[in-house]
């Protein structure tokens, strides 16, 4: 077998093709057939390179004095000073075809201008920025205003990908050279973008949930599966031991009424999104270096939802109708969803490449289900954010306030039980959190990472309200008493989860909105190449997803209420679990391609990933 003289994970400086520059990247893995490896620079661009193009960081030599970059994706100090050439800028051959009269003019106005190249000088760790992927001196650091010029250097340069290779002193015409530069950044960001598209193609190995076979079971077992768990929960005895009732035929589950109220629900969803009330906030820069506009109006949603369910049962309509339907709505929710789903494709078909998920793969029932379109938007309406936290989310909430309600009525009560009491409320606390820390959405992996398609639009518009309300719903007919001590002991355990959820959630989200928040200084942390820094003390010195951790703990006191009788109500625990380990695995999957060695030294230093010492 022939051999490699670099290995996976290495950090080695890699020849941007077409050109004798090189650039720090790391090598993501070797084809023993082709003899190519694969690298990706520092902006996220991945290639393959051979082996010649390739050096060790230590055949780079630092000069003093100066005043370069030898980062791909670092912007320039002094915008009006200074040329660029980048590795998402693509080799002059390559760009003339497509470019030929626009680069035309640029070369035309920029000999108008004098300037002096300095040539590129390749400083290994020779900035604080390029060091790859790690600390070379400290790995600690609490120093908060270096942290601060990386972290706001960092954010400038998210929204360029232009880097300084060359250093030019315009002499004369500097206002010149500014509007081309500003010119040329446009085009090289979108051809970068066009480029980034075109040279990092999803290989098969790379799908998630079991590549295409995956995502078919599950588009198609899961609807199957909910109604099989709904139709279990309302039998007398839900023992899994018992065989699972017969699902009844389709016309029997469908109703035209039904499925009228829900369209209703979902419009005045959309007709409080569009409110013009709430700030508005930019969401993280997209690949072309935009930023999107979301307004944050889902607190404000909750309470006109909640003026209107007031106002309704005030009014004596009958809430019941949902109980009773319960299976209907969640035939209507269902193809609602398929509806969506294929609108979503059909519209992502025509949809510019720079709009595309990075998740998506080219695989139409791949992407039917992950989504193809990142952020699909009807004007300003954005449809995959709006799905994500109201008619679902809030949803929730009104089908637990129908199965208490419900509750009241079949067991003929006065008051609702403890259980559902229980269960409402640390629901309530979930949605009402989630809706008050809505700009917290921005930075989840689903509105930057997966597109929007089948799993999404059936997360949130189907799963969330009619499985997450799984334990109001057996409540209803199976009574569960719960003693004094007994709620005290499950309100504590949910206080514990919800203070670690809460707790580290707030903690990311305030680093990362700021990393030179006062309140933070006592965190340590360790940088990587991106410029960004990872925390490695507080919550997130606990284990590497500490967030999940509450999560779980939240859901193991939302079924506790529901006794130990059948194992039905503990579904959502074991779900949930599941769910989490995987999504923990995903996003481990992509900080390690976006943070390398750092990210590794993270995981040494907090070797836990959920539970700790077990996970
Ligand atoms: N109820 C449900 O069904 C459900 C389902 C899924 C998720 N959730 C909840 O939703 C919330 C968000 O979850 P999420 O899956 O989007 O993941 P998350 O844990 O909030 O975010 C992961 C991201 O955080 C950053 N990060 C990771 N380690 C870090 C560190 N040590 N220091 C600083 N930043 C770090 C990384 O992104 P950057 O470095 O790029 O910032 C990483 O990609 C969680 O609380 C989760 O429990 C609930
Ligand atoms: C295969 C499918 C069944 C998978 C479906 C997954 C979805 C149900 C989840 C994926 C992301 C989740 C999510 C929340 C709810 C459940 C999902 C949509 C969330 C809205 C719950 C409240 C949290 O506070 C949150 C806003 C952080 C969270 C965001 C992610």
């Amino acid at each position: 077998m022939p051999s490699r003289k670099f290995a996976d994970g290495e950090v080695v400086r890699g020849r941007w093709p077409g050109s004798s520059l090189y650039y720090e990247v790391e090598i993501l893995s070797h084809d023993s057939t082709s003899q190519l490896y694969t690298v990706k620079y520092k902006d996220g661009t991945e290639l393959e390179l051979k082996e010649n193009d390739i050096k060790p960081l230590t055949s780079f030599r630092q000069r003093k004095g100066g005043s370069t970059s030898s980062s791909p994706s670092r912007r320039r100090g002094s915008r009006s000073r200074s040329r660029s050439r980048s590795p998402g800028r693509p080799p002059k051959s390559a760009r003339r075809s497509a470019s030929a009269s626009h680069q035309a003019n640029i070369k035309e106005a920029r000999r108008e201008v004098e300037v002096k190249l300095t040539p590129l000088i390749l400083k290994p760790f020779g900035n604080s920025i390029s060091r790859y992927n790690g600390e070379p001196e400290h790995t600690e650091r609490n120093d908060i205003p270096h942290k601060n010029t990386q972290e706001k250097f960092n954010l400038s340069q998210e929204s360029s990908y232009i880097s300084t290779q060359y250093s030019l002193h315009p002499r004369r015409e500097e206002v010149k050279l500014k509007e081309i530069d500003s010119k040329e950044e446009k085009f090289i960001a979108k051809e970068l973008a066009v480029r980034t598209f075109e040279v990092t193609p999803i290989r098969a190995k790379d799908l998630e949930f079991g590549g295409v076979p995956g995502v078919f079971l599950i588009m198609f077992g899961l609807p199957v599966f909910l109604f099989l768990l709904l139709l279990m929960c309302k039998q007398k005895d839900p023992s899994l031991l018992n065989f699972p009732p017969p699902l009844p035929a389709l016309y029997e589950l469908w109703e035209t009424r039904v499925f009228g109220v829900y369209l209703l629900w979902f419009l005045i969803q959309v007709l409080f999104y569009l409110l013009p009330i709430g700030k508005v906030v930019e969401g993280t820069p997209l690949i072309d270096g935009r930023r999107l506009k979301y307004r944050l109006n889902g607190f404000y949603a909750f309470i006109l939802t909640s003026a209107v369910i007031g106002t309704s049962l005030f009014q004596g309509v009958e809430f019941h109708y949902v109980y009773s339907h319960f299976l209907q709505f969640a035939l209507g929710a269902t193809v609602f969803c398929v509806v969506l789903s294929v609108y979503l494709y059909m519209r992502s078909l025509k949809a510019p490449r720079n709009d595309l998920s990075p998740a998506s793969s080219g695989n139409a029932v791949y992407d039917f289900f992950i989504g193809r379109e990142l952020n699909p938007r009807i004007g300003t309406f954005d449809l995959k954010y709006f799905c994500e936290l109201r008619p679902g989310l809030i949803g929730w909430v009104v089908i637990n306030l129908v199965m208490l309600l419900a509750e009241m009525k079949i067991q003929d009560r006065a008051i609702p039980s403890l259980a559902m009491i229980l269960v409402n409320s640390f629901q309530l606390l979930y949605v009402v959190d989630a809706l008050w820390n809505e700009e917290a959405l921005l930075t989840t992996m689903d509105i930057i990472h997966d597109g929007f398609g089948f799993m999404l639009a059936f997360g949130d518009l189907v799963w969330v309200p009619f499985i997450y309300s799984f334990q109001a719903f057996y409540l209803v007919s199976h009574p569960n008493e719960v003693s004094w001590p007994m709620a005290s002991l499950i309100i504590v355990l949910k206080l514990c989860g919800y203070v670690i959820f809460r707790g580290a959630n707030s903690q990311k989200n305030a680093f990362r909105k700021n990393p030179s928040d006062p309140k933070l200084a006592h965190l340590k942390t360790v940088h990587t190449s991106t410029g960004k820094h990872l925390l490695v003390s507080g919550w997130w010195g606990f284990v590497r997803h500490p967030n999940y951790l509450g999560d779980l703990i939240m859901a193991l006191a939302w079924s506790l209420p529901c006794g130990f009788n059948h194992i039905l109500p503990y579904f959502y625990v074991i779900y949930f679990t599941m769910l989490l380990v995987h999504r923990e695995a995903r996003d481990e999957y992509h900080c390690k391609k976006k943070y390398g060695v750092a990210w590794e030294k993270y995981c040494q230093r907090v070797p836990y990933r959920i539970f700790p010492y077990i996970y």
